[in-house]
């Protein structure tokens, strides 16, 4: 769907983005995570044609982008953009018109994202008057109206309260399920286990880790492994720390050379194995451990 390669940018005598090169398949949802001034949001401005690239190319569905494509593309931006004294309604349809929707249309849009999102009887409110959150849905549905082929949200959880981040959530994966392709740019661990399909990590302006969220996870295994026992047989070695309930131990323990069977048969020789399952890092645990290691380079 969209394919960047070798893109630099620098503002100045900074450097924003190093040769980043990216592949973002067709209906994913591709996280791009990165610490703070990493370059993520220079990366998305250059993909909406917002400022551009020093070299590198920018490819949209096999072809150079251009000017045209930004109807193919909603672009949720860190900086929200809503006019404060315009109305909801009339708002929803200037963007649409922008985006090359009919009036006709856009209006049949914009009703069923109103309805969608409950928030039709705001349709005649200025958007001033709005809390933070209802005007987040209303920048989402101007986003998502003209139905883009790339969605591309730069932290769109952000002044959602945690029902109303889990609707958007829920939106966003609809979406995918329709055959969005998805962009999401979040410094929200969590929505990245729970969306993303495919994740790219950049620090400071480099991509530093590209691929699946399983096959990264796999990739990052401690091999180390949850066990719990029952009706123990033997004493175990004090070293292990054994955590006691009831009747039931818990450990964790390396496999240290051992294949998991070999551990799973050494425990059952200790007691009932009621729980032998390898520890799986979390994104988080990958994304500091992957910063913070190329701070030590
Ligand atoms: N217009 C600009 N002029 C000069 N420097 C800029 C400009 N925009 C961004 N930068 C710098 O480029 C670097 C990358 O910024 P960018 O906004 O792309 O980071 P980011 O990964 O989106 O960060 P965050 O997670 O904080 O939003 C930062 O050091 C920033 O200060």
């Amino acid at each position: 769907m969209l394919q960047i390669s070798g893109l630099n940018k620098s503002y100045e005598n900074h450097r924003a983005l190093t040769d980043v090169d990216l592949l973002v398949p067709k209906g994913v949802v591709f996280g791009l995570l990165g610490p703070n001034g990493a370059g993520k949001t220079t990366l998305l401005r250059i993909v909406n044609q917002i400022i551009e690239q020093d070299s590198g190319t920018v490819e949209l569905d096999g072809n150079k982008l251009s000017p045209e494509d930004i109807r193919k593309i909603g672009y949720l931006p860190e900086e929200r953009g809503l006019y404060k004294k315009m109305k909801v309604w009339d708002q929803l349809i200037y963007f649409s018109r922008l985006k090359g929707l009919s009036e006709s249309e856009a209006k049949i849009q914009i009703k069923s994202w109103l309805d969608k999102l409950e928030i039709d009887s705001w349709r005649d409110k200025k958007i001033e008057d709005l809390s933070k959150g209802m005007a987040q849905k209303v920048q989402f549905i101007a986003t998502v109206v003209h139905r883009p082929s790339l969605l591309i949200l730069d932290e769109p959880f952000s002044g959602f309260d945690p029902v109303n981040a889990e609707i958007i959530k829920n939106e966003i994966l609809e979406l995918k399920h329709k055959g969005t392709t998805v962009i999401l740019s979040t410094h929200r661990m969590e929505s990245v286990e729970l969306l993303c399909d495919h994740l790219a990590m950049i620090n400071k302006s480099r991509k530093i880790l590209d691929g699946t969220v399983k096959e990264i996870k796999r990739s990052f295994r401690p091999e180390v492994f949850q066990i719990v026992l029952s009706q123990l047989k033997k004493a175990l070695p004090v070293e292990w720390t054994p955590k006691r309930s009831d009747d039931t131990w818990e450990f964790t323990l390396p496999l240290a050379g051992k294949s998991p069977n070999e551990l799973l048969s050494e425990m059952m020789d200790f007691g009932e194995v009621m729980t032998f399952r390898e520890q799986t890092p979390s994104i988080e645990e990958i994304f500091i451990h992957q910063v913070q290691s190329a701070a030590d380079e």
